[in-house]
């Protein structure tokens, strides 16, 4: 287990974050040196020790005539934190919209963009986590955008505002009933993976590649290939079961290596590796269980994610 003090010195190193990388570079210095935790990196010659260097010196010192010296887009977090959970929360709401203009225009059909909705909106959040500032409170103001679009699916779902247009981007069958089972559930999953691992931890990251990914992904492949049916559930195929597990593994695996390059933690690799895939074959084999009518996968899946990974991966942080 990482004591708070050593977690917060490791979340010191999202100063690989584009923007938070960006900001130690004020237009002042010339030699750009930051140590943060075991990484150093060496902005002047675009060289690092540990992490890939992300942008180019010419990037970064555009973006950081636009930030200040601590990486913030303002002085103090709070006013940094509410600004992203604004930009995220209006991207997740243009970015629903979008795809309802997909399916409007005929170029996506129902089923397909809620389950585009479904492996998009959940993977992108977790990559915005690292633009969010290092401060303890800073998980809460990424809480509230889950928290606020569930609070939408409830004024959608109850009727007490209709909107066709956001009933037909997310639900199959165009109910909006529908937005209070699958899309509410996954935004409940995405609040409780913020607040208890938040990017501290590897646990919560795997328990949503694997809800969003290899489950979003075992539905699309599987509705298209899926002939040949499970023999004890007939409403799930092989070809998606297979695909599950490989989309969760891949998933989980790209979002490891996303957050242990930014310096949020270390693995042992070899190790972690075995631990995703045996969770991502865990967690296919209760998706593929038939008892999605008394557990909505959404549910299922992360929780079986999260009771592996927490027993786990603390065994595997260096
Ligand atoms: C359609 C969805 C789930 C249904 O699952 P299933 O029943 O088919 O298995 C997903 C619902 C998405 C939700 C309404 C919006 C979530 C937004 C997210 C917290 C933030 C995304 C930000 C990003 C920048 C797009
Ligand atoms: N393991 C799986 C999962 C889904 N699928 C296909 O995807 C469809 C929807 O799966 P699901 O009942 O889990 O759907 P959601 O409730 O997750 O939207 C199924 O009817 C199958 O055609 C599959 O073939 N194999």
């Amino acid at each position: 287990m990482m004591m708070p003090a050593m977690a917060s010195s490791r979340q010191g190193s999202s100063l690989a974050c584009p923007l938070a990388l960006a900001g130690c570079c004020s237009p002042a210095r010339n030699a750009f040196l930051i140590k943060a935790s075991s990484a150093s990196f060496d902005l002047s010659s675009n060289l690092t020790t540990n992490s890939p260097a992300l942008w180019k010196p010419s990037q970064l010192a555009s973006v950081a005539s636009h930030l200040t010296p601590s990486g913030l887009l303002f002085h103090d977090h709070t006013s940094h934190d509410l600004l992203c959970t604004l930009a995220v929360f209006a991207s997740s709401f243009v970015w629903i919209r979008f795809f309802d203009f997909l399916v409007q225009k005929n170029v996506l059909e129902q089923k397909l963009s809620r389950k585009l909705v479904h492996i998009s909106t959940g993977i992108l959040y977790a990559l915005l986590w690292p633009v969010f500032s290092i401060s303890p409170w800073s998980r809460y103001f990424a809480l509230a955008i889950p928290f606020a679009n569930a609070v939408r699916l409830l004024v959608y779902g109850l009727g007490i505002i209709k909107d066709e247009a956001v009933v037909k981007s997310i639900s199959r069958s165009g109910s909006s009933r529908e937005l209070l089972g699958g899309p509410f559930y996954y935004v409940v999953a995405l609040s409780l993976c913020t607040v208890f691992f938040w990017r501290d931890s590897p646990v919560g990251i795997v328990a949503l590649a694997v809800m969003c990914g290899g489950d979003g992904i075992a539905d699309i492949i599987g509705r298209r290939l899926g002939s040949i049916k499970l023999p004890y559930n007939p409403s799930k195929s092989w070809v998606g079961s297979i695909s599950m597990f490989f989309f969760s593994f891949a998933f989980s695996v790209s979002l490891l290596y996303y957050y242990s390059s930014l310096g949020f933690y270390q693995l042992n690799w070899s190790s972690a590796v075995q631990i995703v895939a045996l969770i991502s074959f865990s967690a296919t084999i209760v998706e593929s269980l038939p008892i999605s009518s008394h557990l909505d996968d959404n549910m299922s899946v992360p929780l079986i994610s999260v009771l592996m990974g927490s027993a786990l991966f603390p065994g595997v942080l260096l």
